[in-house]
């Protein structure tokens, strides 16, 4: 159901290029947990970046739930993310005047989505569903990092996403918050949701039910996560 067929992407500046992908190609299972892992500047984020339309690949296709994201125009390039791709950040980017389930309300105002009568229920049921509705009327900076990552978790699952976009989600937490957010991730995958994330974290590395490892680019490994 996701796709990349031989992406690459080059960019131009200052009379040079640089190759960040090439000939990348991958497919991810409708509830698949896939972990992309790699050094700095391996091209990992690129990566994500095409999946989730906010780059486009200089060569190669991209497929997500049976739109041909590489060819859609500009113009509706923004709407069909809005729809169709919830994506959790390193440093949580929520926004700071909006209150929990304002923000999480957020995508769903912009995507039109849902009748507005029913957006804040559905809201502060994702706000339960990832363990805090008690923080609905709270301001991001009256919460705990691991608070806003949920917050975040739940903003990014408002419009049903067909794909769960992931970049280094744990990167900013303490461990035993990093955890928890980790077994939600996983109740999610465990209920059908499509995850696909950027980590260096040997934790999360063992929870995907599968592993890619990028040289310089170019993936080197791929291999199934042996479970129990
Ligand atoms: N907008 C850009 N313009 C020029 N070069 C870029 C751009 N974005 C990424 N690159 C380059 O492409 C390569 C891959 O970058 P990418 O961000 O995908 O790597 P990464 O594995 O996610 O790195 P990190 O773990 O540090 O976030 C790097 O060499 C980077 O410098």
């Amino acid at each position: 159901m996701i796709r990349l067929a031989g992406a690459g992407k080059t960019y131009a500046g200052n009379g040079a290029t640089c190759t960040a992908l090439s000939g990348f190609s991958l497919q991810v299972a409708r509830g698949e947990f896939v972990a992309v892992t790699g050094q700095s500047g391996s091209g990992k984020s690129t990566v994500l970046n095409l999946l989730g339309g906010l780059d486009r690949p200089s060569t190669g296709e991209v497929w997500v739930d049976g739109q041909a994201v590489h060819a859609l125009p500009e113009r509706d390039l923004a709407r069909w993310r809005g729809r169709a791709v919830g994506i959790v950040f390193q440093f949580f980017q929520l926004m700071p005047s909006l209150t929990a389930v304002e923000n999480v309300m957020l995508p769903m105002d912009l995507a039109g989505c849902w009748p507005a009568r029913e957006r804040r229920g559905r809201a502060l049921a994702l706000l339960e569903r990832l363990d805090i509705p008690e923080q609905a009327d709270r301001l991001p900076g009256a919460m705990s990092g691991g608070q806003q990552q949920r917050v975040a978790v739940a903003r990014a699952l408002a419009n049903a996403p067909a794909l769960l976009l992931a970049d280094e989600p744990t990167g900013n937490l303490d461990t035993r918050n990093a955890a928890a957010l980790l077994d939600l991730l996983d109740e999610l995958v465990a209920d059908g949701q499509t995850l696909v994330m950027v980590t260096h974290d040997p934790a999360v590395l063992r929870r995907a039910h599968r592993t890619v490892t990028l040289v310089d680019g170019r993936m080197v490994d791929e291999r199934e996560v042996r479970h129990g």
